[in-house]
């Protein structure tokens, strides 16, 4: 059991994640450079940047795959805070309610997509099972248990539309329904955030669609905050709530999409200008908006 840390501070009602000054360093790279940014709640936040920016860093320090070098990430989970930069791992994604997916897919190949999905229940079905032969058996509470999570995995394969495919090998699916999968994964353990990298990496439009309206009723039905790393800018601007911007490991500029489309710093990054050029629109802006 881990305590509630007594000087997390306390976040506005609708910020789900603070991060604050978060700073990376592997030896004498800054991947990640002072970064400061919130994920409300029942929101879609994009975290975007060029190749290297630290989108990934920034990932894995709230996932607990990295120690942060300095800064503190304040999750609210019902009202309880959680310092996660002093969690590990496990403990984020059981204890705080963080789910995250990989660039590359991690799915069981050889177990079933249904199996799949109730591996990702594993955690509550062995507290049911009291540890003991005798739950596994059927005594207490297991058997209960066993029924609501292949439940609630048969209820996700709908959702995502592959409840015809139930029992076939998650390898044999096709990549768009491989992606879908794992968020429906994810999402069995009840996050109250959702981080995906790049869930639309290779995907098809029809995919990419379909990847939209998941994410999309994820927000209303589940009511879990998305926070994504995604390359597509039409899949970041058609759905996202809150887009955050970084460049060289530091943030350049978050806010709505439409005003971080138009963003002239963030055309510029994009563009790959040299950074005398970046510092140049940028005293532009300062002098346009003064
Ligand atoms: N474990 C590590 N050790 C050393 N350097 C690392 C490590 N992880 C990331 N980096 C470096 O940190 C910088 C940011 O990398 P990161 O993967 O976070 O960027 P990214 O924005 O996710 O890039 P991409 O879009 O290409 O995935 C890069 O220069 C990368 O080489």
């Amino acid at each position: 059991m881990t305590v509630k840390p007594l000087d997390a501070p306390t976040l506005p009602p609708d910020v789900l994640l603070r991060v604050e000054r978060l700073t990376m360093r592997f030896g004498g790279l800054v991947a990640v450079d002072d970064v400061s940014f919130d994920v409300r709640r029942g929101e879609i936040t994009a975290l975007i940047g060029p190749n290297g920016a630290g989108k990934t860093t920034v990932f894995n320090c709230i996932t607990g795959f990295y120690k942060p070098t300095v800064g503190r990430l304040t999750l609210d989970r019902d009202g309880r805070p959680w310092l996660l930069e002093r969690l590990r791992d496990h403990q984020i994604s059981r204890e705080a309610g963080v789910a995250r997916t990989f660039q590359n897919i991690r799915l069981f190949g050889g177990m079933t997509a249904l199996e799949n999905l109730l591996v990702a229940q594993h955690a509550p079905l062995m507290k049911a099972s009291g540890m003991t032969v005798l739950g596994v058996l059927g005594v207490g509470g297991f058997g209960k248990a066993e029924r609501a999570a292949i439940e609630k995995a048969r209820r996700w394969l709908e959702r995502i539309g592959l409840a015809d495919r139930a029992d076939d090998p998650a390898a044999d699916l096709p990549y768009g329904d491989q992606r879908r999968l794992e968020i429906a994964r994810a999402m069995c353990t009840d996050p109250v955030l959702l981080c995906l990298d790049e869930p639309a990496a290779g995907l098809n439009p029809r995919e990419s669609a379909d990847l939209n309206a998941l994410l999309r009723s994820i927000r209303s039905e589940d009511g879990a905050a998305v926070l994504l790393i995604e390359h597509d800018m039409s899949v970041v601007m058609e759905i996202s709530d809150h887009v955050v911007v970084l460049d060289y490991g530091r943030l350049i500029c978050d806010g709505a999409p439409k005003s971080v489309r138009e963003d002239p710093r963030v055309i510029a990054a994009y563009l790959g200008v040299e950074d005398e050029e970046v510092s140049a629109v940028e005293r532009e802006i300062e002098e346009t908006a003064s």
